[in-house]
């Protein structure tokens, strides 16, 4: 009965909050008692219950009393001790048949003693430096293997060869080390040193990211296992997952982090594979103390590299070894992947970045001039900040222009110099409108996430305001239906065109939607 109530005061919490903070937050409460005036959840950890307990517990209690009829109803959250508690930050059954991972002491780096047993072709991991000029690798040629079957894979041979794991201090330089020990192993984190936690600018639309990602720093494999950070393009997503990286690093040269780009390690597959040294690359992956994959809405429809990653997703989960993901969208809204992968995604924490408001967008930009150790005077970054409104690469991107020609031409930074030096990027700029910022004003002006707008949440409060987005998006750029559709979660072009043709509908029978559609069309093209 108890559990009863609970279910139905969670379906109730389920439709007030949008799924993203639902799932995030609501979600992985467990029942400890219920009674008609006291209801007790246990949170996964000390950051989720205060999290709760900040945010949640009024609306929590309300549903409660609403169920149980009782006004002084009272909700506790308490910590789970170990076991008690639904495992949200991994698997408590681990599976079967996942091959057994080399597990090692996320603290303590592998003995260095490379091995060369065979003149086998060398398997050499991923070698990506994702901000700086390439390296110089050996290249092979990719073959598909989009058939092979994983009992195909049982069966290769044994490769008579061992990886070394070097310790990982020398990739705090800034040109990441590409490290030749005899034999050939190569070891590198990828880690941009510049992509620090000081180097990134809180404000309200990171401030839950960042706060996940340094407690991840402080508990690496501990607390929230995966870290799963998800947002559009260029707004912070890399800087934060390699800030946990350079930090872990900063605590512990010896510790064995990894960064790649989920192409990356999709590449390093299909190598293995074709070099028969598959085992050399699942003990590489699995033997460090934290994997960093970006962008892994790519694994989508790489059916044979999900597979993998879900044996060494586990494997590194059931060793603590700390893995954080990255993604453009949440991951249940991710196509193309296996649902098995999706679920455990959310099995740490799960957190979004959303486009920096004004003033988050007027202090980054005066951090990166303070970086440049550059004189931008507040006002010219202000201006700068209201024209450049879509991510933070752009801007940087805008800013960089900037520092550039003032070096050319000697001059000192002002905001008639902005106008003039970027006058081809700002009369752009004023002509078109962005679909992400369209989707951004639509967004703030119903006071729903973009998050909301991408997700597959029908209920009215979201689907209308979603609709309108996208007529206007059809109105005022130049994109085509799929590209819209596409834009907002990867829908059908069909979708898109029932939104336009509603839309102009309700513009003709409804006020409201009709003076909305005003404003907001007034608002973007001012
Ligand atoms: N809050 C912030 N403070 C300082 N710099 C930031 C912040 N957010 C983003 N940046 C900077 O913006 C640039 C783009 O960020 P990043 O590469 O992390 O974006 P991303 O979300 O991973 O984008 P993509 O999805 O395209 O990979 C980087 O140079 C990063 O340092």
């Amino acid at each position: 009965m108890s559990d009863e109530l609970w279910e139905r005061c969670l379906s109730s919490l389920r439709d007030e909050f949008p799924a993203q903070q639902y799932n995030t937050w609501i979600r992985p409460l467990r029942l400890a008692q219920c009674q008609t005036d006291l209801l007790v959840l246990l949170a996964p950890n000390r950051f989720v219950k205060d999290w709760v307990s900040d945010k949640y517990l009024s609306h929590i209690r309300q549903a409660f009393s609403h169920l149980t009829g009782s006004i002084s109803a009272e909700v506790m959250i308490e910590i789970a001790q170990s076991g008690s508690a639904q495992p949200l930050l991994r698997p408590s059954n681990p599976v079967a048949s996942v091959p057994v991972a080399q597990t090692t002491d996320a603290r303590s780096p592998a003995p260095v003693t490379p091995t060369v047993l065979s003149n086998d072709p060398v398997y050499v991991p991923a070698q990506e430096a994702h901000y700086s000029e390439s390296l110089s690798t050996t290249s092979y040629d990719i073959p598909s293997v989009g058939s092979e079957s994983a009992s195909d894979m049982q069966a290769m041979p044994e490769p008579q060869l061992e990886l070394e794991m070097l310790p990982a201090e020398d990739t705090r330089k800034r040109k990441p080390r590409k490290v030749d020990v005899e034999g050939g192993v190569k070891h590198q984190s990828n880690l941009n040193p510049a992509f620090t936690f000081q180097a990134f600018v809180q404000g309200k639309s990171n401030q839950l990211a960042l706060a996940a990602a340094q407690q991840v720093a402080d508990n690496p494999g501990g607390g929230y296992n995966p870290l799963f950070i998800y947002g559009g393009v260029g707004l912070g997503k890399t800087h934060l997952m390699h800030a946990v990286g350079c930090e872990m690093l900063r605590r512990n040269p010896n510790a064995r982090i990894l960064y790649l780009h989920s192409e990356r390690f999709v590449a390093d597959m299909v190598k293995a594979l074709q070099l028969n040294a598959f085992n050399d690359f699942k003990r590489y992956y699995r033997s460090v103390d934290a994997l960093l994959i970006d962008d892994i809405q790519f694994f989508a429809g790489k059916e044979r590299s999900q597979e993998e990653f879900f044996h060494t997703f586990n494997a590194l989960l059931e060793g603590g070894q700390q893995l954080i993901l990255t993604s453009d969208r949440y991951p249940k809204e991710i196509s193309g992947v296996e649902e098995r992968l999706k679920s455990r995604f959310g099995w740490g924490l799960t957190v979004p970045i959303e486009p920096p408001e004004l003033e988050t967008r007027v202090a980054i930009l005066m951090k990166k001039a303070q970086e440049a150790r550059i004189q931008l005077p507040h006002d010219s970054a202000f201006f700068l900040a209201q024209k450049i409104r879509s991510n933070v690469r752009e801007l940087e991107g805008a800013l960089k222009r900037v520092i550039a020609n003032a070096h050319f031409t000697g001059s000192t930074i002002s905001t008639p110099f902005i106008k003039e030096s970027l006058k081809d990027l700002l009369a752009l700029q004023d002509k078109q409108v962005s679909i992400d910022n369209i989707q951004r004003v639509v967004a703030e002006y119903y006071k729903i996430k973009i998050a909301d707008l991408l997700s597959k949440r029908r209920s009215r409060s979201v689907a209308r305001p979603r609709q309108v987005a996208m007529s206007i998006s059809k109105e005022l750029t130049n994109h085509s239906l799929p590209e819209i559709g596409n834009a907002f979660g990867g829908r059908d072009h069909t979708t898109v065109l029932h939104a336009c043709r509603k839309i102009k509908e309700l513009r003709e029978t409804d006020a409201d939607i009709s003076e909305d559609y005003k404003n907001l069309l007034r608002h973007l093209t001012a």
